[in-house]
């Protein structure tokens, strides 16, 4: 693997004027805009390919009007490592309502609580714009709404943004492995995801979603989460001509974090092992909270 495979992803807090921990994330922290631009020059000195912004707002309302309004907290961020880092590296945004809505779902309610897909894909689709405008290269619609690739693709083309790359969360399974996220968005979901997000029971269905995202016009497909998904990532490797990504998300970073921290496992070895797993399984492309560590051991 090489460092420039690694994607880091970042938060950054509106308002907050230090870098906050998250305690269920030791070495993870909300940033401020200070030191998220200072982190993703050391990011991009240390040679990752890439930026994964997500950002956690003061105020959250039904609809998640944070994530297209220009001087919502990403939008902002964006605009800001653009100006700084935009040059050297591949600035991503997470395309999701959830960070941005108070009821912490991925998408906008029905009267009756319900995810609204259509009325959602409409929100995705002013939240592209506002992150292209703002300096994104690459969206990343996690939501896993129906159609959620097409709309947002032709939402760009309308507006001759041509040129930008959809990295689909095209196999995201509905897993337990995001807790610690869901405390570092300080996310204010109740319930759970498993009307949007897959069965982790289910292996096929991947290939299906997978197949309707590069038909709708995903550039790279995502798996996610990576550990326990290495199958579903060598079947998609399998499957596919486009590049394929796969997450390791919080859970997996806590995991061994906590399980190092106890004495338990040998942490850094631990951790090149993980990501030694998950290229050989076929990724492309990694996100992992560890990429900036890692990257240094790669070079
Ligand atoms: N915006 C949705 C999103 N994008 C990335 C993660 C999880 C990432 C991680 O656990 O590291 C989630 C949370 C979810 O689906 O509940």
């Amino acid at each position: 693997m090489e460092p420039r495979q690694l994607v880091l992803p970042m938060f950054v807090a509106e308002g907050a004027t230090e870098p906050r921990p998250i305690a269920s994330m030791p070495g993870v922290v909300q940033h401020s805009l200070d030191s998220l631009r200072k982190a993703a020059v050391d990011a991009v000195e240390a040679g990752v390919g890439g930026l994964m912004l997500f950002g956690v707002p003061l105020e959250k309302d039904a609809t998640g009007s944070g994530l297209d309004d220009p001087d919502g907290i990403l939008n902002v961020a964006l605009r800001e490592l653009a100006a700084e880092v935009g040059d050297a590296t591949v600035l991503m945004a997470d395309l999701c309502l959830d960070e941005f809505t108070d009821h912490g779902h991925c998408g906008v309610l029905t009267p009756n609580g319900a995810v609204d897909n259509d009325a959602t894909l409409e929100r995705y689709a002013a939240g592209a714009l506002a992150q292209v405008r703002a300096g994104a290269h690459v969206l990343g619609p996690s939501g896993m709404m129906d159609g959620q690739i097409a709309y947002v693709r032709r939402a760009l083309d309308a507006e001759d943004f041509t040129d930008t790359v959809l990295l689909a969360y095209a196999a995201k399974y509905a897993s337990a492995f995001y807790g610690p996220f869901r405390d570092a968005v300080q996310s204010s979901l109740t319930g759970d995801r498993k009307s949007y997000q897959q069965d982790p029971r289910n292996g096929r269905e991947s290939l299906r979603e997978v197949a309707l995202d590069i038909a709708e016009g995903a550039d790279i497909v995502m798996v996610k989460p990576a550990l326990g998904y290495l199958d579903v990532v060598r079947q998609v490797r399998d499957a596919v001509d486009v590049p394929v990504a796969a997450y390791q998300v919080s859970g997996e970073y806590a995991m061994v974090e906590a399980a190092a921290a106890a004495g338990v496992l040998e942490r850094e070895r631990v951790i090149d092992e993980t990501l030694a797993s998950i290229r050989r399984a076929g990724a492309d492309i990694v996100l992992t909270y560890w990429a900036v560590e890692a990257a240094r051991r790669l070079r």
